[in-house]
């Protein structure tokens, strides 16, 4: 590429998304550089997706070992499970420190240029570093942005890092109260209550709105409760929020009704864990230089190329991926966005498929989805005039899962009655978040359900129950 520039790629944040996007452009021989403020790996390594699955591994284990019922049913008996909750704590601590390491060894191995220090946007093409030495100006052919995520605290809610934090502190596991309130009943208030309730504590469960695990199809989210809160010591309080905390010893804990903003109760609990979404960290980012406005929850506005957006039109050489966009949080598709903006660079003209992308919850068992839930389904029916039907199959009428005595789990395909095209498929069970690529691959090549019941699935696999879900399609 030109030689104009320093660069012809420079990335500001090595997250996921940030690495995977300049592994991408060097794979293409691109001179790329990747400019990084804190941690190198961002949330996913450091305080995210990998110490938060340590956690629920060993956990897990924990559940699982101590399930005398369960391991009986298996011809098992086994004494007293001990944990070191210190051991735990470093297993998770142990495998942030190797994933950040073979990560930024990967980088190095590539040629990527490492630079340490904040990084702005310095008009078109211009991006400025403060660095421990001072700063300094890079010019690049094209800037990618992908700065991230913080969690977000309601106002009213003090955090003290000790007795009531984020999961920033929470993947640290340097607490294992009795009774733990969790505000937030999403993906990390899900997977923590499946840790703490594994390792011995008591959890209060509050969720603003109506319904718990509000994001998950409707039926897929009745299961998962029935599974993974009602049998745990877990209390819930729904329509419910959490107007003030305050830190100490209790955490007082003040509950108002959602709708009325009436108070209802206060709690005094041992700690509470704060897990109400997360925020972009778009501010100080320098778009101002380049004339771009964040949208009113201050993401970065982008197209399904991911070149940065002013006033709806395209900026150009400049692009923004990951959770700063907002699109869709998670670690992969930062990753897939990121491959998608070098692509576009390389003027490949590539849109990303978000119907495709899966997503799991890693509790006991999983959760997982690709595409649509039933109601966005419905209302894309409605629009483009089709009708919505869906199949479903049991993990207790599947060989595998009963082998494994592990029977808790469904399957459910929602497909468009008059094609059978796989709008999206919703799993709890075990394994849920293994089973769900072939759904994913089915939603990617806008399969129907009329060829894919025709697939064989070796057997006794868990994936044969999507097989099933597939086959009911084509029957009913
Ligand atoms: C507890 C928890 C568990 C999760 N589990 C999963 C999971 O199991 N699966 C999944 O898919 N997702 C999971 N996620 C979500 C996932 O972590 C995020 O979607 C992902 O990290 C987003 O990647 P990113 O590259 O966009 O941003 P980040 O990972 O947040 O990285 C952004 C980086 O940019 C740096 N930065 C920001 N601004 C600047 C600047 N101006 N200059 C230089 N550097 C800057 C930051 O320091 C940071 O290192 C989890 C999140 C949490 C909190
Ligand atoms: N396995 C995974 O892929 C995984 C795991 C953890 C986190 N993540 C990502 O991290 C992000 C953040 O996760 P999260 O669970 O914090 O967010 P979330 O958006 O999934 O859930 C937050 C929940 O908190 C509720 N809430 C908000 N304010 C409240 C209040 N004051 N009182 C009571 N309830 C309140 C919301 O209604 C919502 O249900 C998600 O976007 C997710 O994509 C993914």
């Amino acid at each position: 590429m030109s030689s104009e520039f320093d660069y012809d790629l420079v990335i500001i944040g090595a997250g996921v998304g940030g690495h995977g996007a300049a592994l991408h452009a060097v794979n293409y021989g691109l001179k790329t550089a990747i400019i990084e403020a804190a941690d190198m790996g961002g949330t996913c390594v450091n305080r995210g997706c990998i110490p938060s699955k340590a956690l629920l591994a060993a956990s897990g284990k924990v559940r699982e070992l101590r399930n005398a019922h369960h391991l009986k049913s298996l011809g098992i008996q086994i004494g007293n499970v001990e944990f070191d909750q210190q051991a735990i704590a470093d297993h998770a601590t142990n495998l942030v420190n190797k994933i950040q390491g073979d990560l930024t060894n990967s980088l190095k191995r590539l040629g990527v240029d490492i630079i340490r220090g904040w990084g702005k946007v310095a008009g078109s093409q211009k991006v400025n570093v403060s660095t421990e030495n001072g700063d300094k100006t890079i010019t690049a052919q094209d800037i990618i942005l992908c700065p991230g995520s913080v969690p977000f605290v309601p106002p009213g809610i003090e955090i003290d890092c000790k007795t009531v934090f984020t999961s920033d502190q929470g993947v640290k596991l340097e607490t294992l109260p009795d009774w733990i309130a969790i505000i937030g009943s999403g993906y990390i208030g899900l997977e923590f209550s499946d840790i703490y309730t594994a390792l011995g504590c008591e959890v209060t469960m509050i969720e603003a709105l109506d319904k718990l695990m509000p994001g998950f199809d409707d039926d897929i989210a009745k299961l998962a409760e029935r599974v993974l809160i009602k049998p745990r010591p877990i209390e819930t309080r729904v329509g419910i929020y959490a107007k003030k905390i305050t830190p100490g010893y209790p955490v007082v804990i003040e509950l108002a009704d959602f709708q009325t903003k009436e108070d209802v109760e206060v709690l005094e609990v041992d700690a509470c864990l704060v897990a109400t979404g997360r925020i972009p960290a778009t501010k100080n980012i320098g778009l101002e230089s380049v004339g771009v406005e964040l949208d009113k929850r201050n993401f970065i506005p982008v197209n399904d190329g991911m070149a940065v957006l002013s006033g709806g039109e395209i900026v150009p050489h400049l692009y923004a991926i990951g959770d700063a966009n907002g699109k869709m949080m998670l670690a992969h598709a930062a990753s897939a966005q990121g491959i998608v903006a070098v692509e576009n660079i390389l003027e490949k003209g590539k849109k990303i498929d978000y119907r495709s992308i899966p997503a799991a919850a890693f509790t006991h068992p999983e959760v997982s989805y690709v595409g649509l839930t039933e109601t966005a389904a419905q209302e894309l029916g409605l629009a483009e005039g089709f009708e919505v039907a869906t199949s479903r199959s049991y993990f207790k009428g599947n060989s595998k899962a009963l082998a494994e005595n592990e029977a808790d789990g469904i399957a459910k395909v929602i497909y468009r009655q008059d094609t059978g095209e796989v709008l999206g498929v919703h799993i709890f069970g075990a394994h849920a978040s293994s089973i769900i690529h072939e759904a994913s691959a089915a939603v990617a090549n806008r399969q129907s359900v009329k060829d894919l019941a025709y697939l064989v699935h070796a057997h006794p696999t868990l994936s044969e129950v999507l097989d099933e879900a597939y086959k009911r399609a084509i029957a009913s």
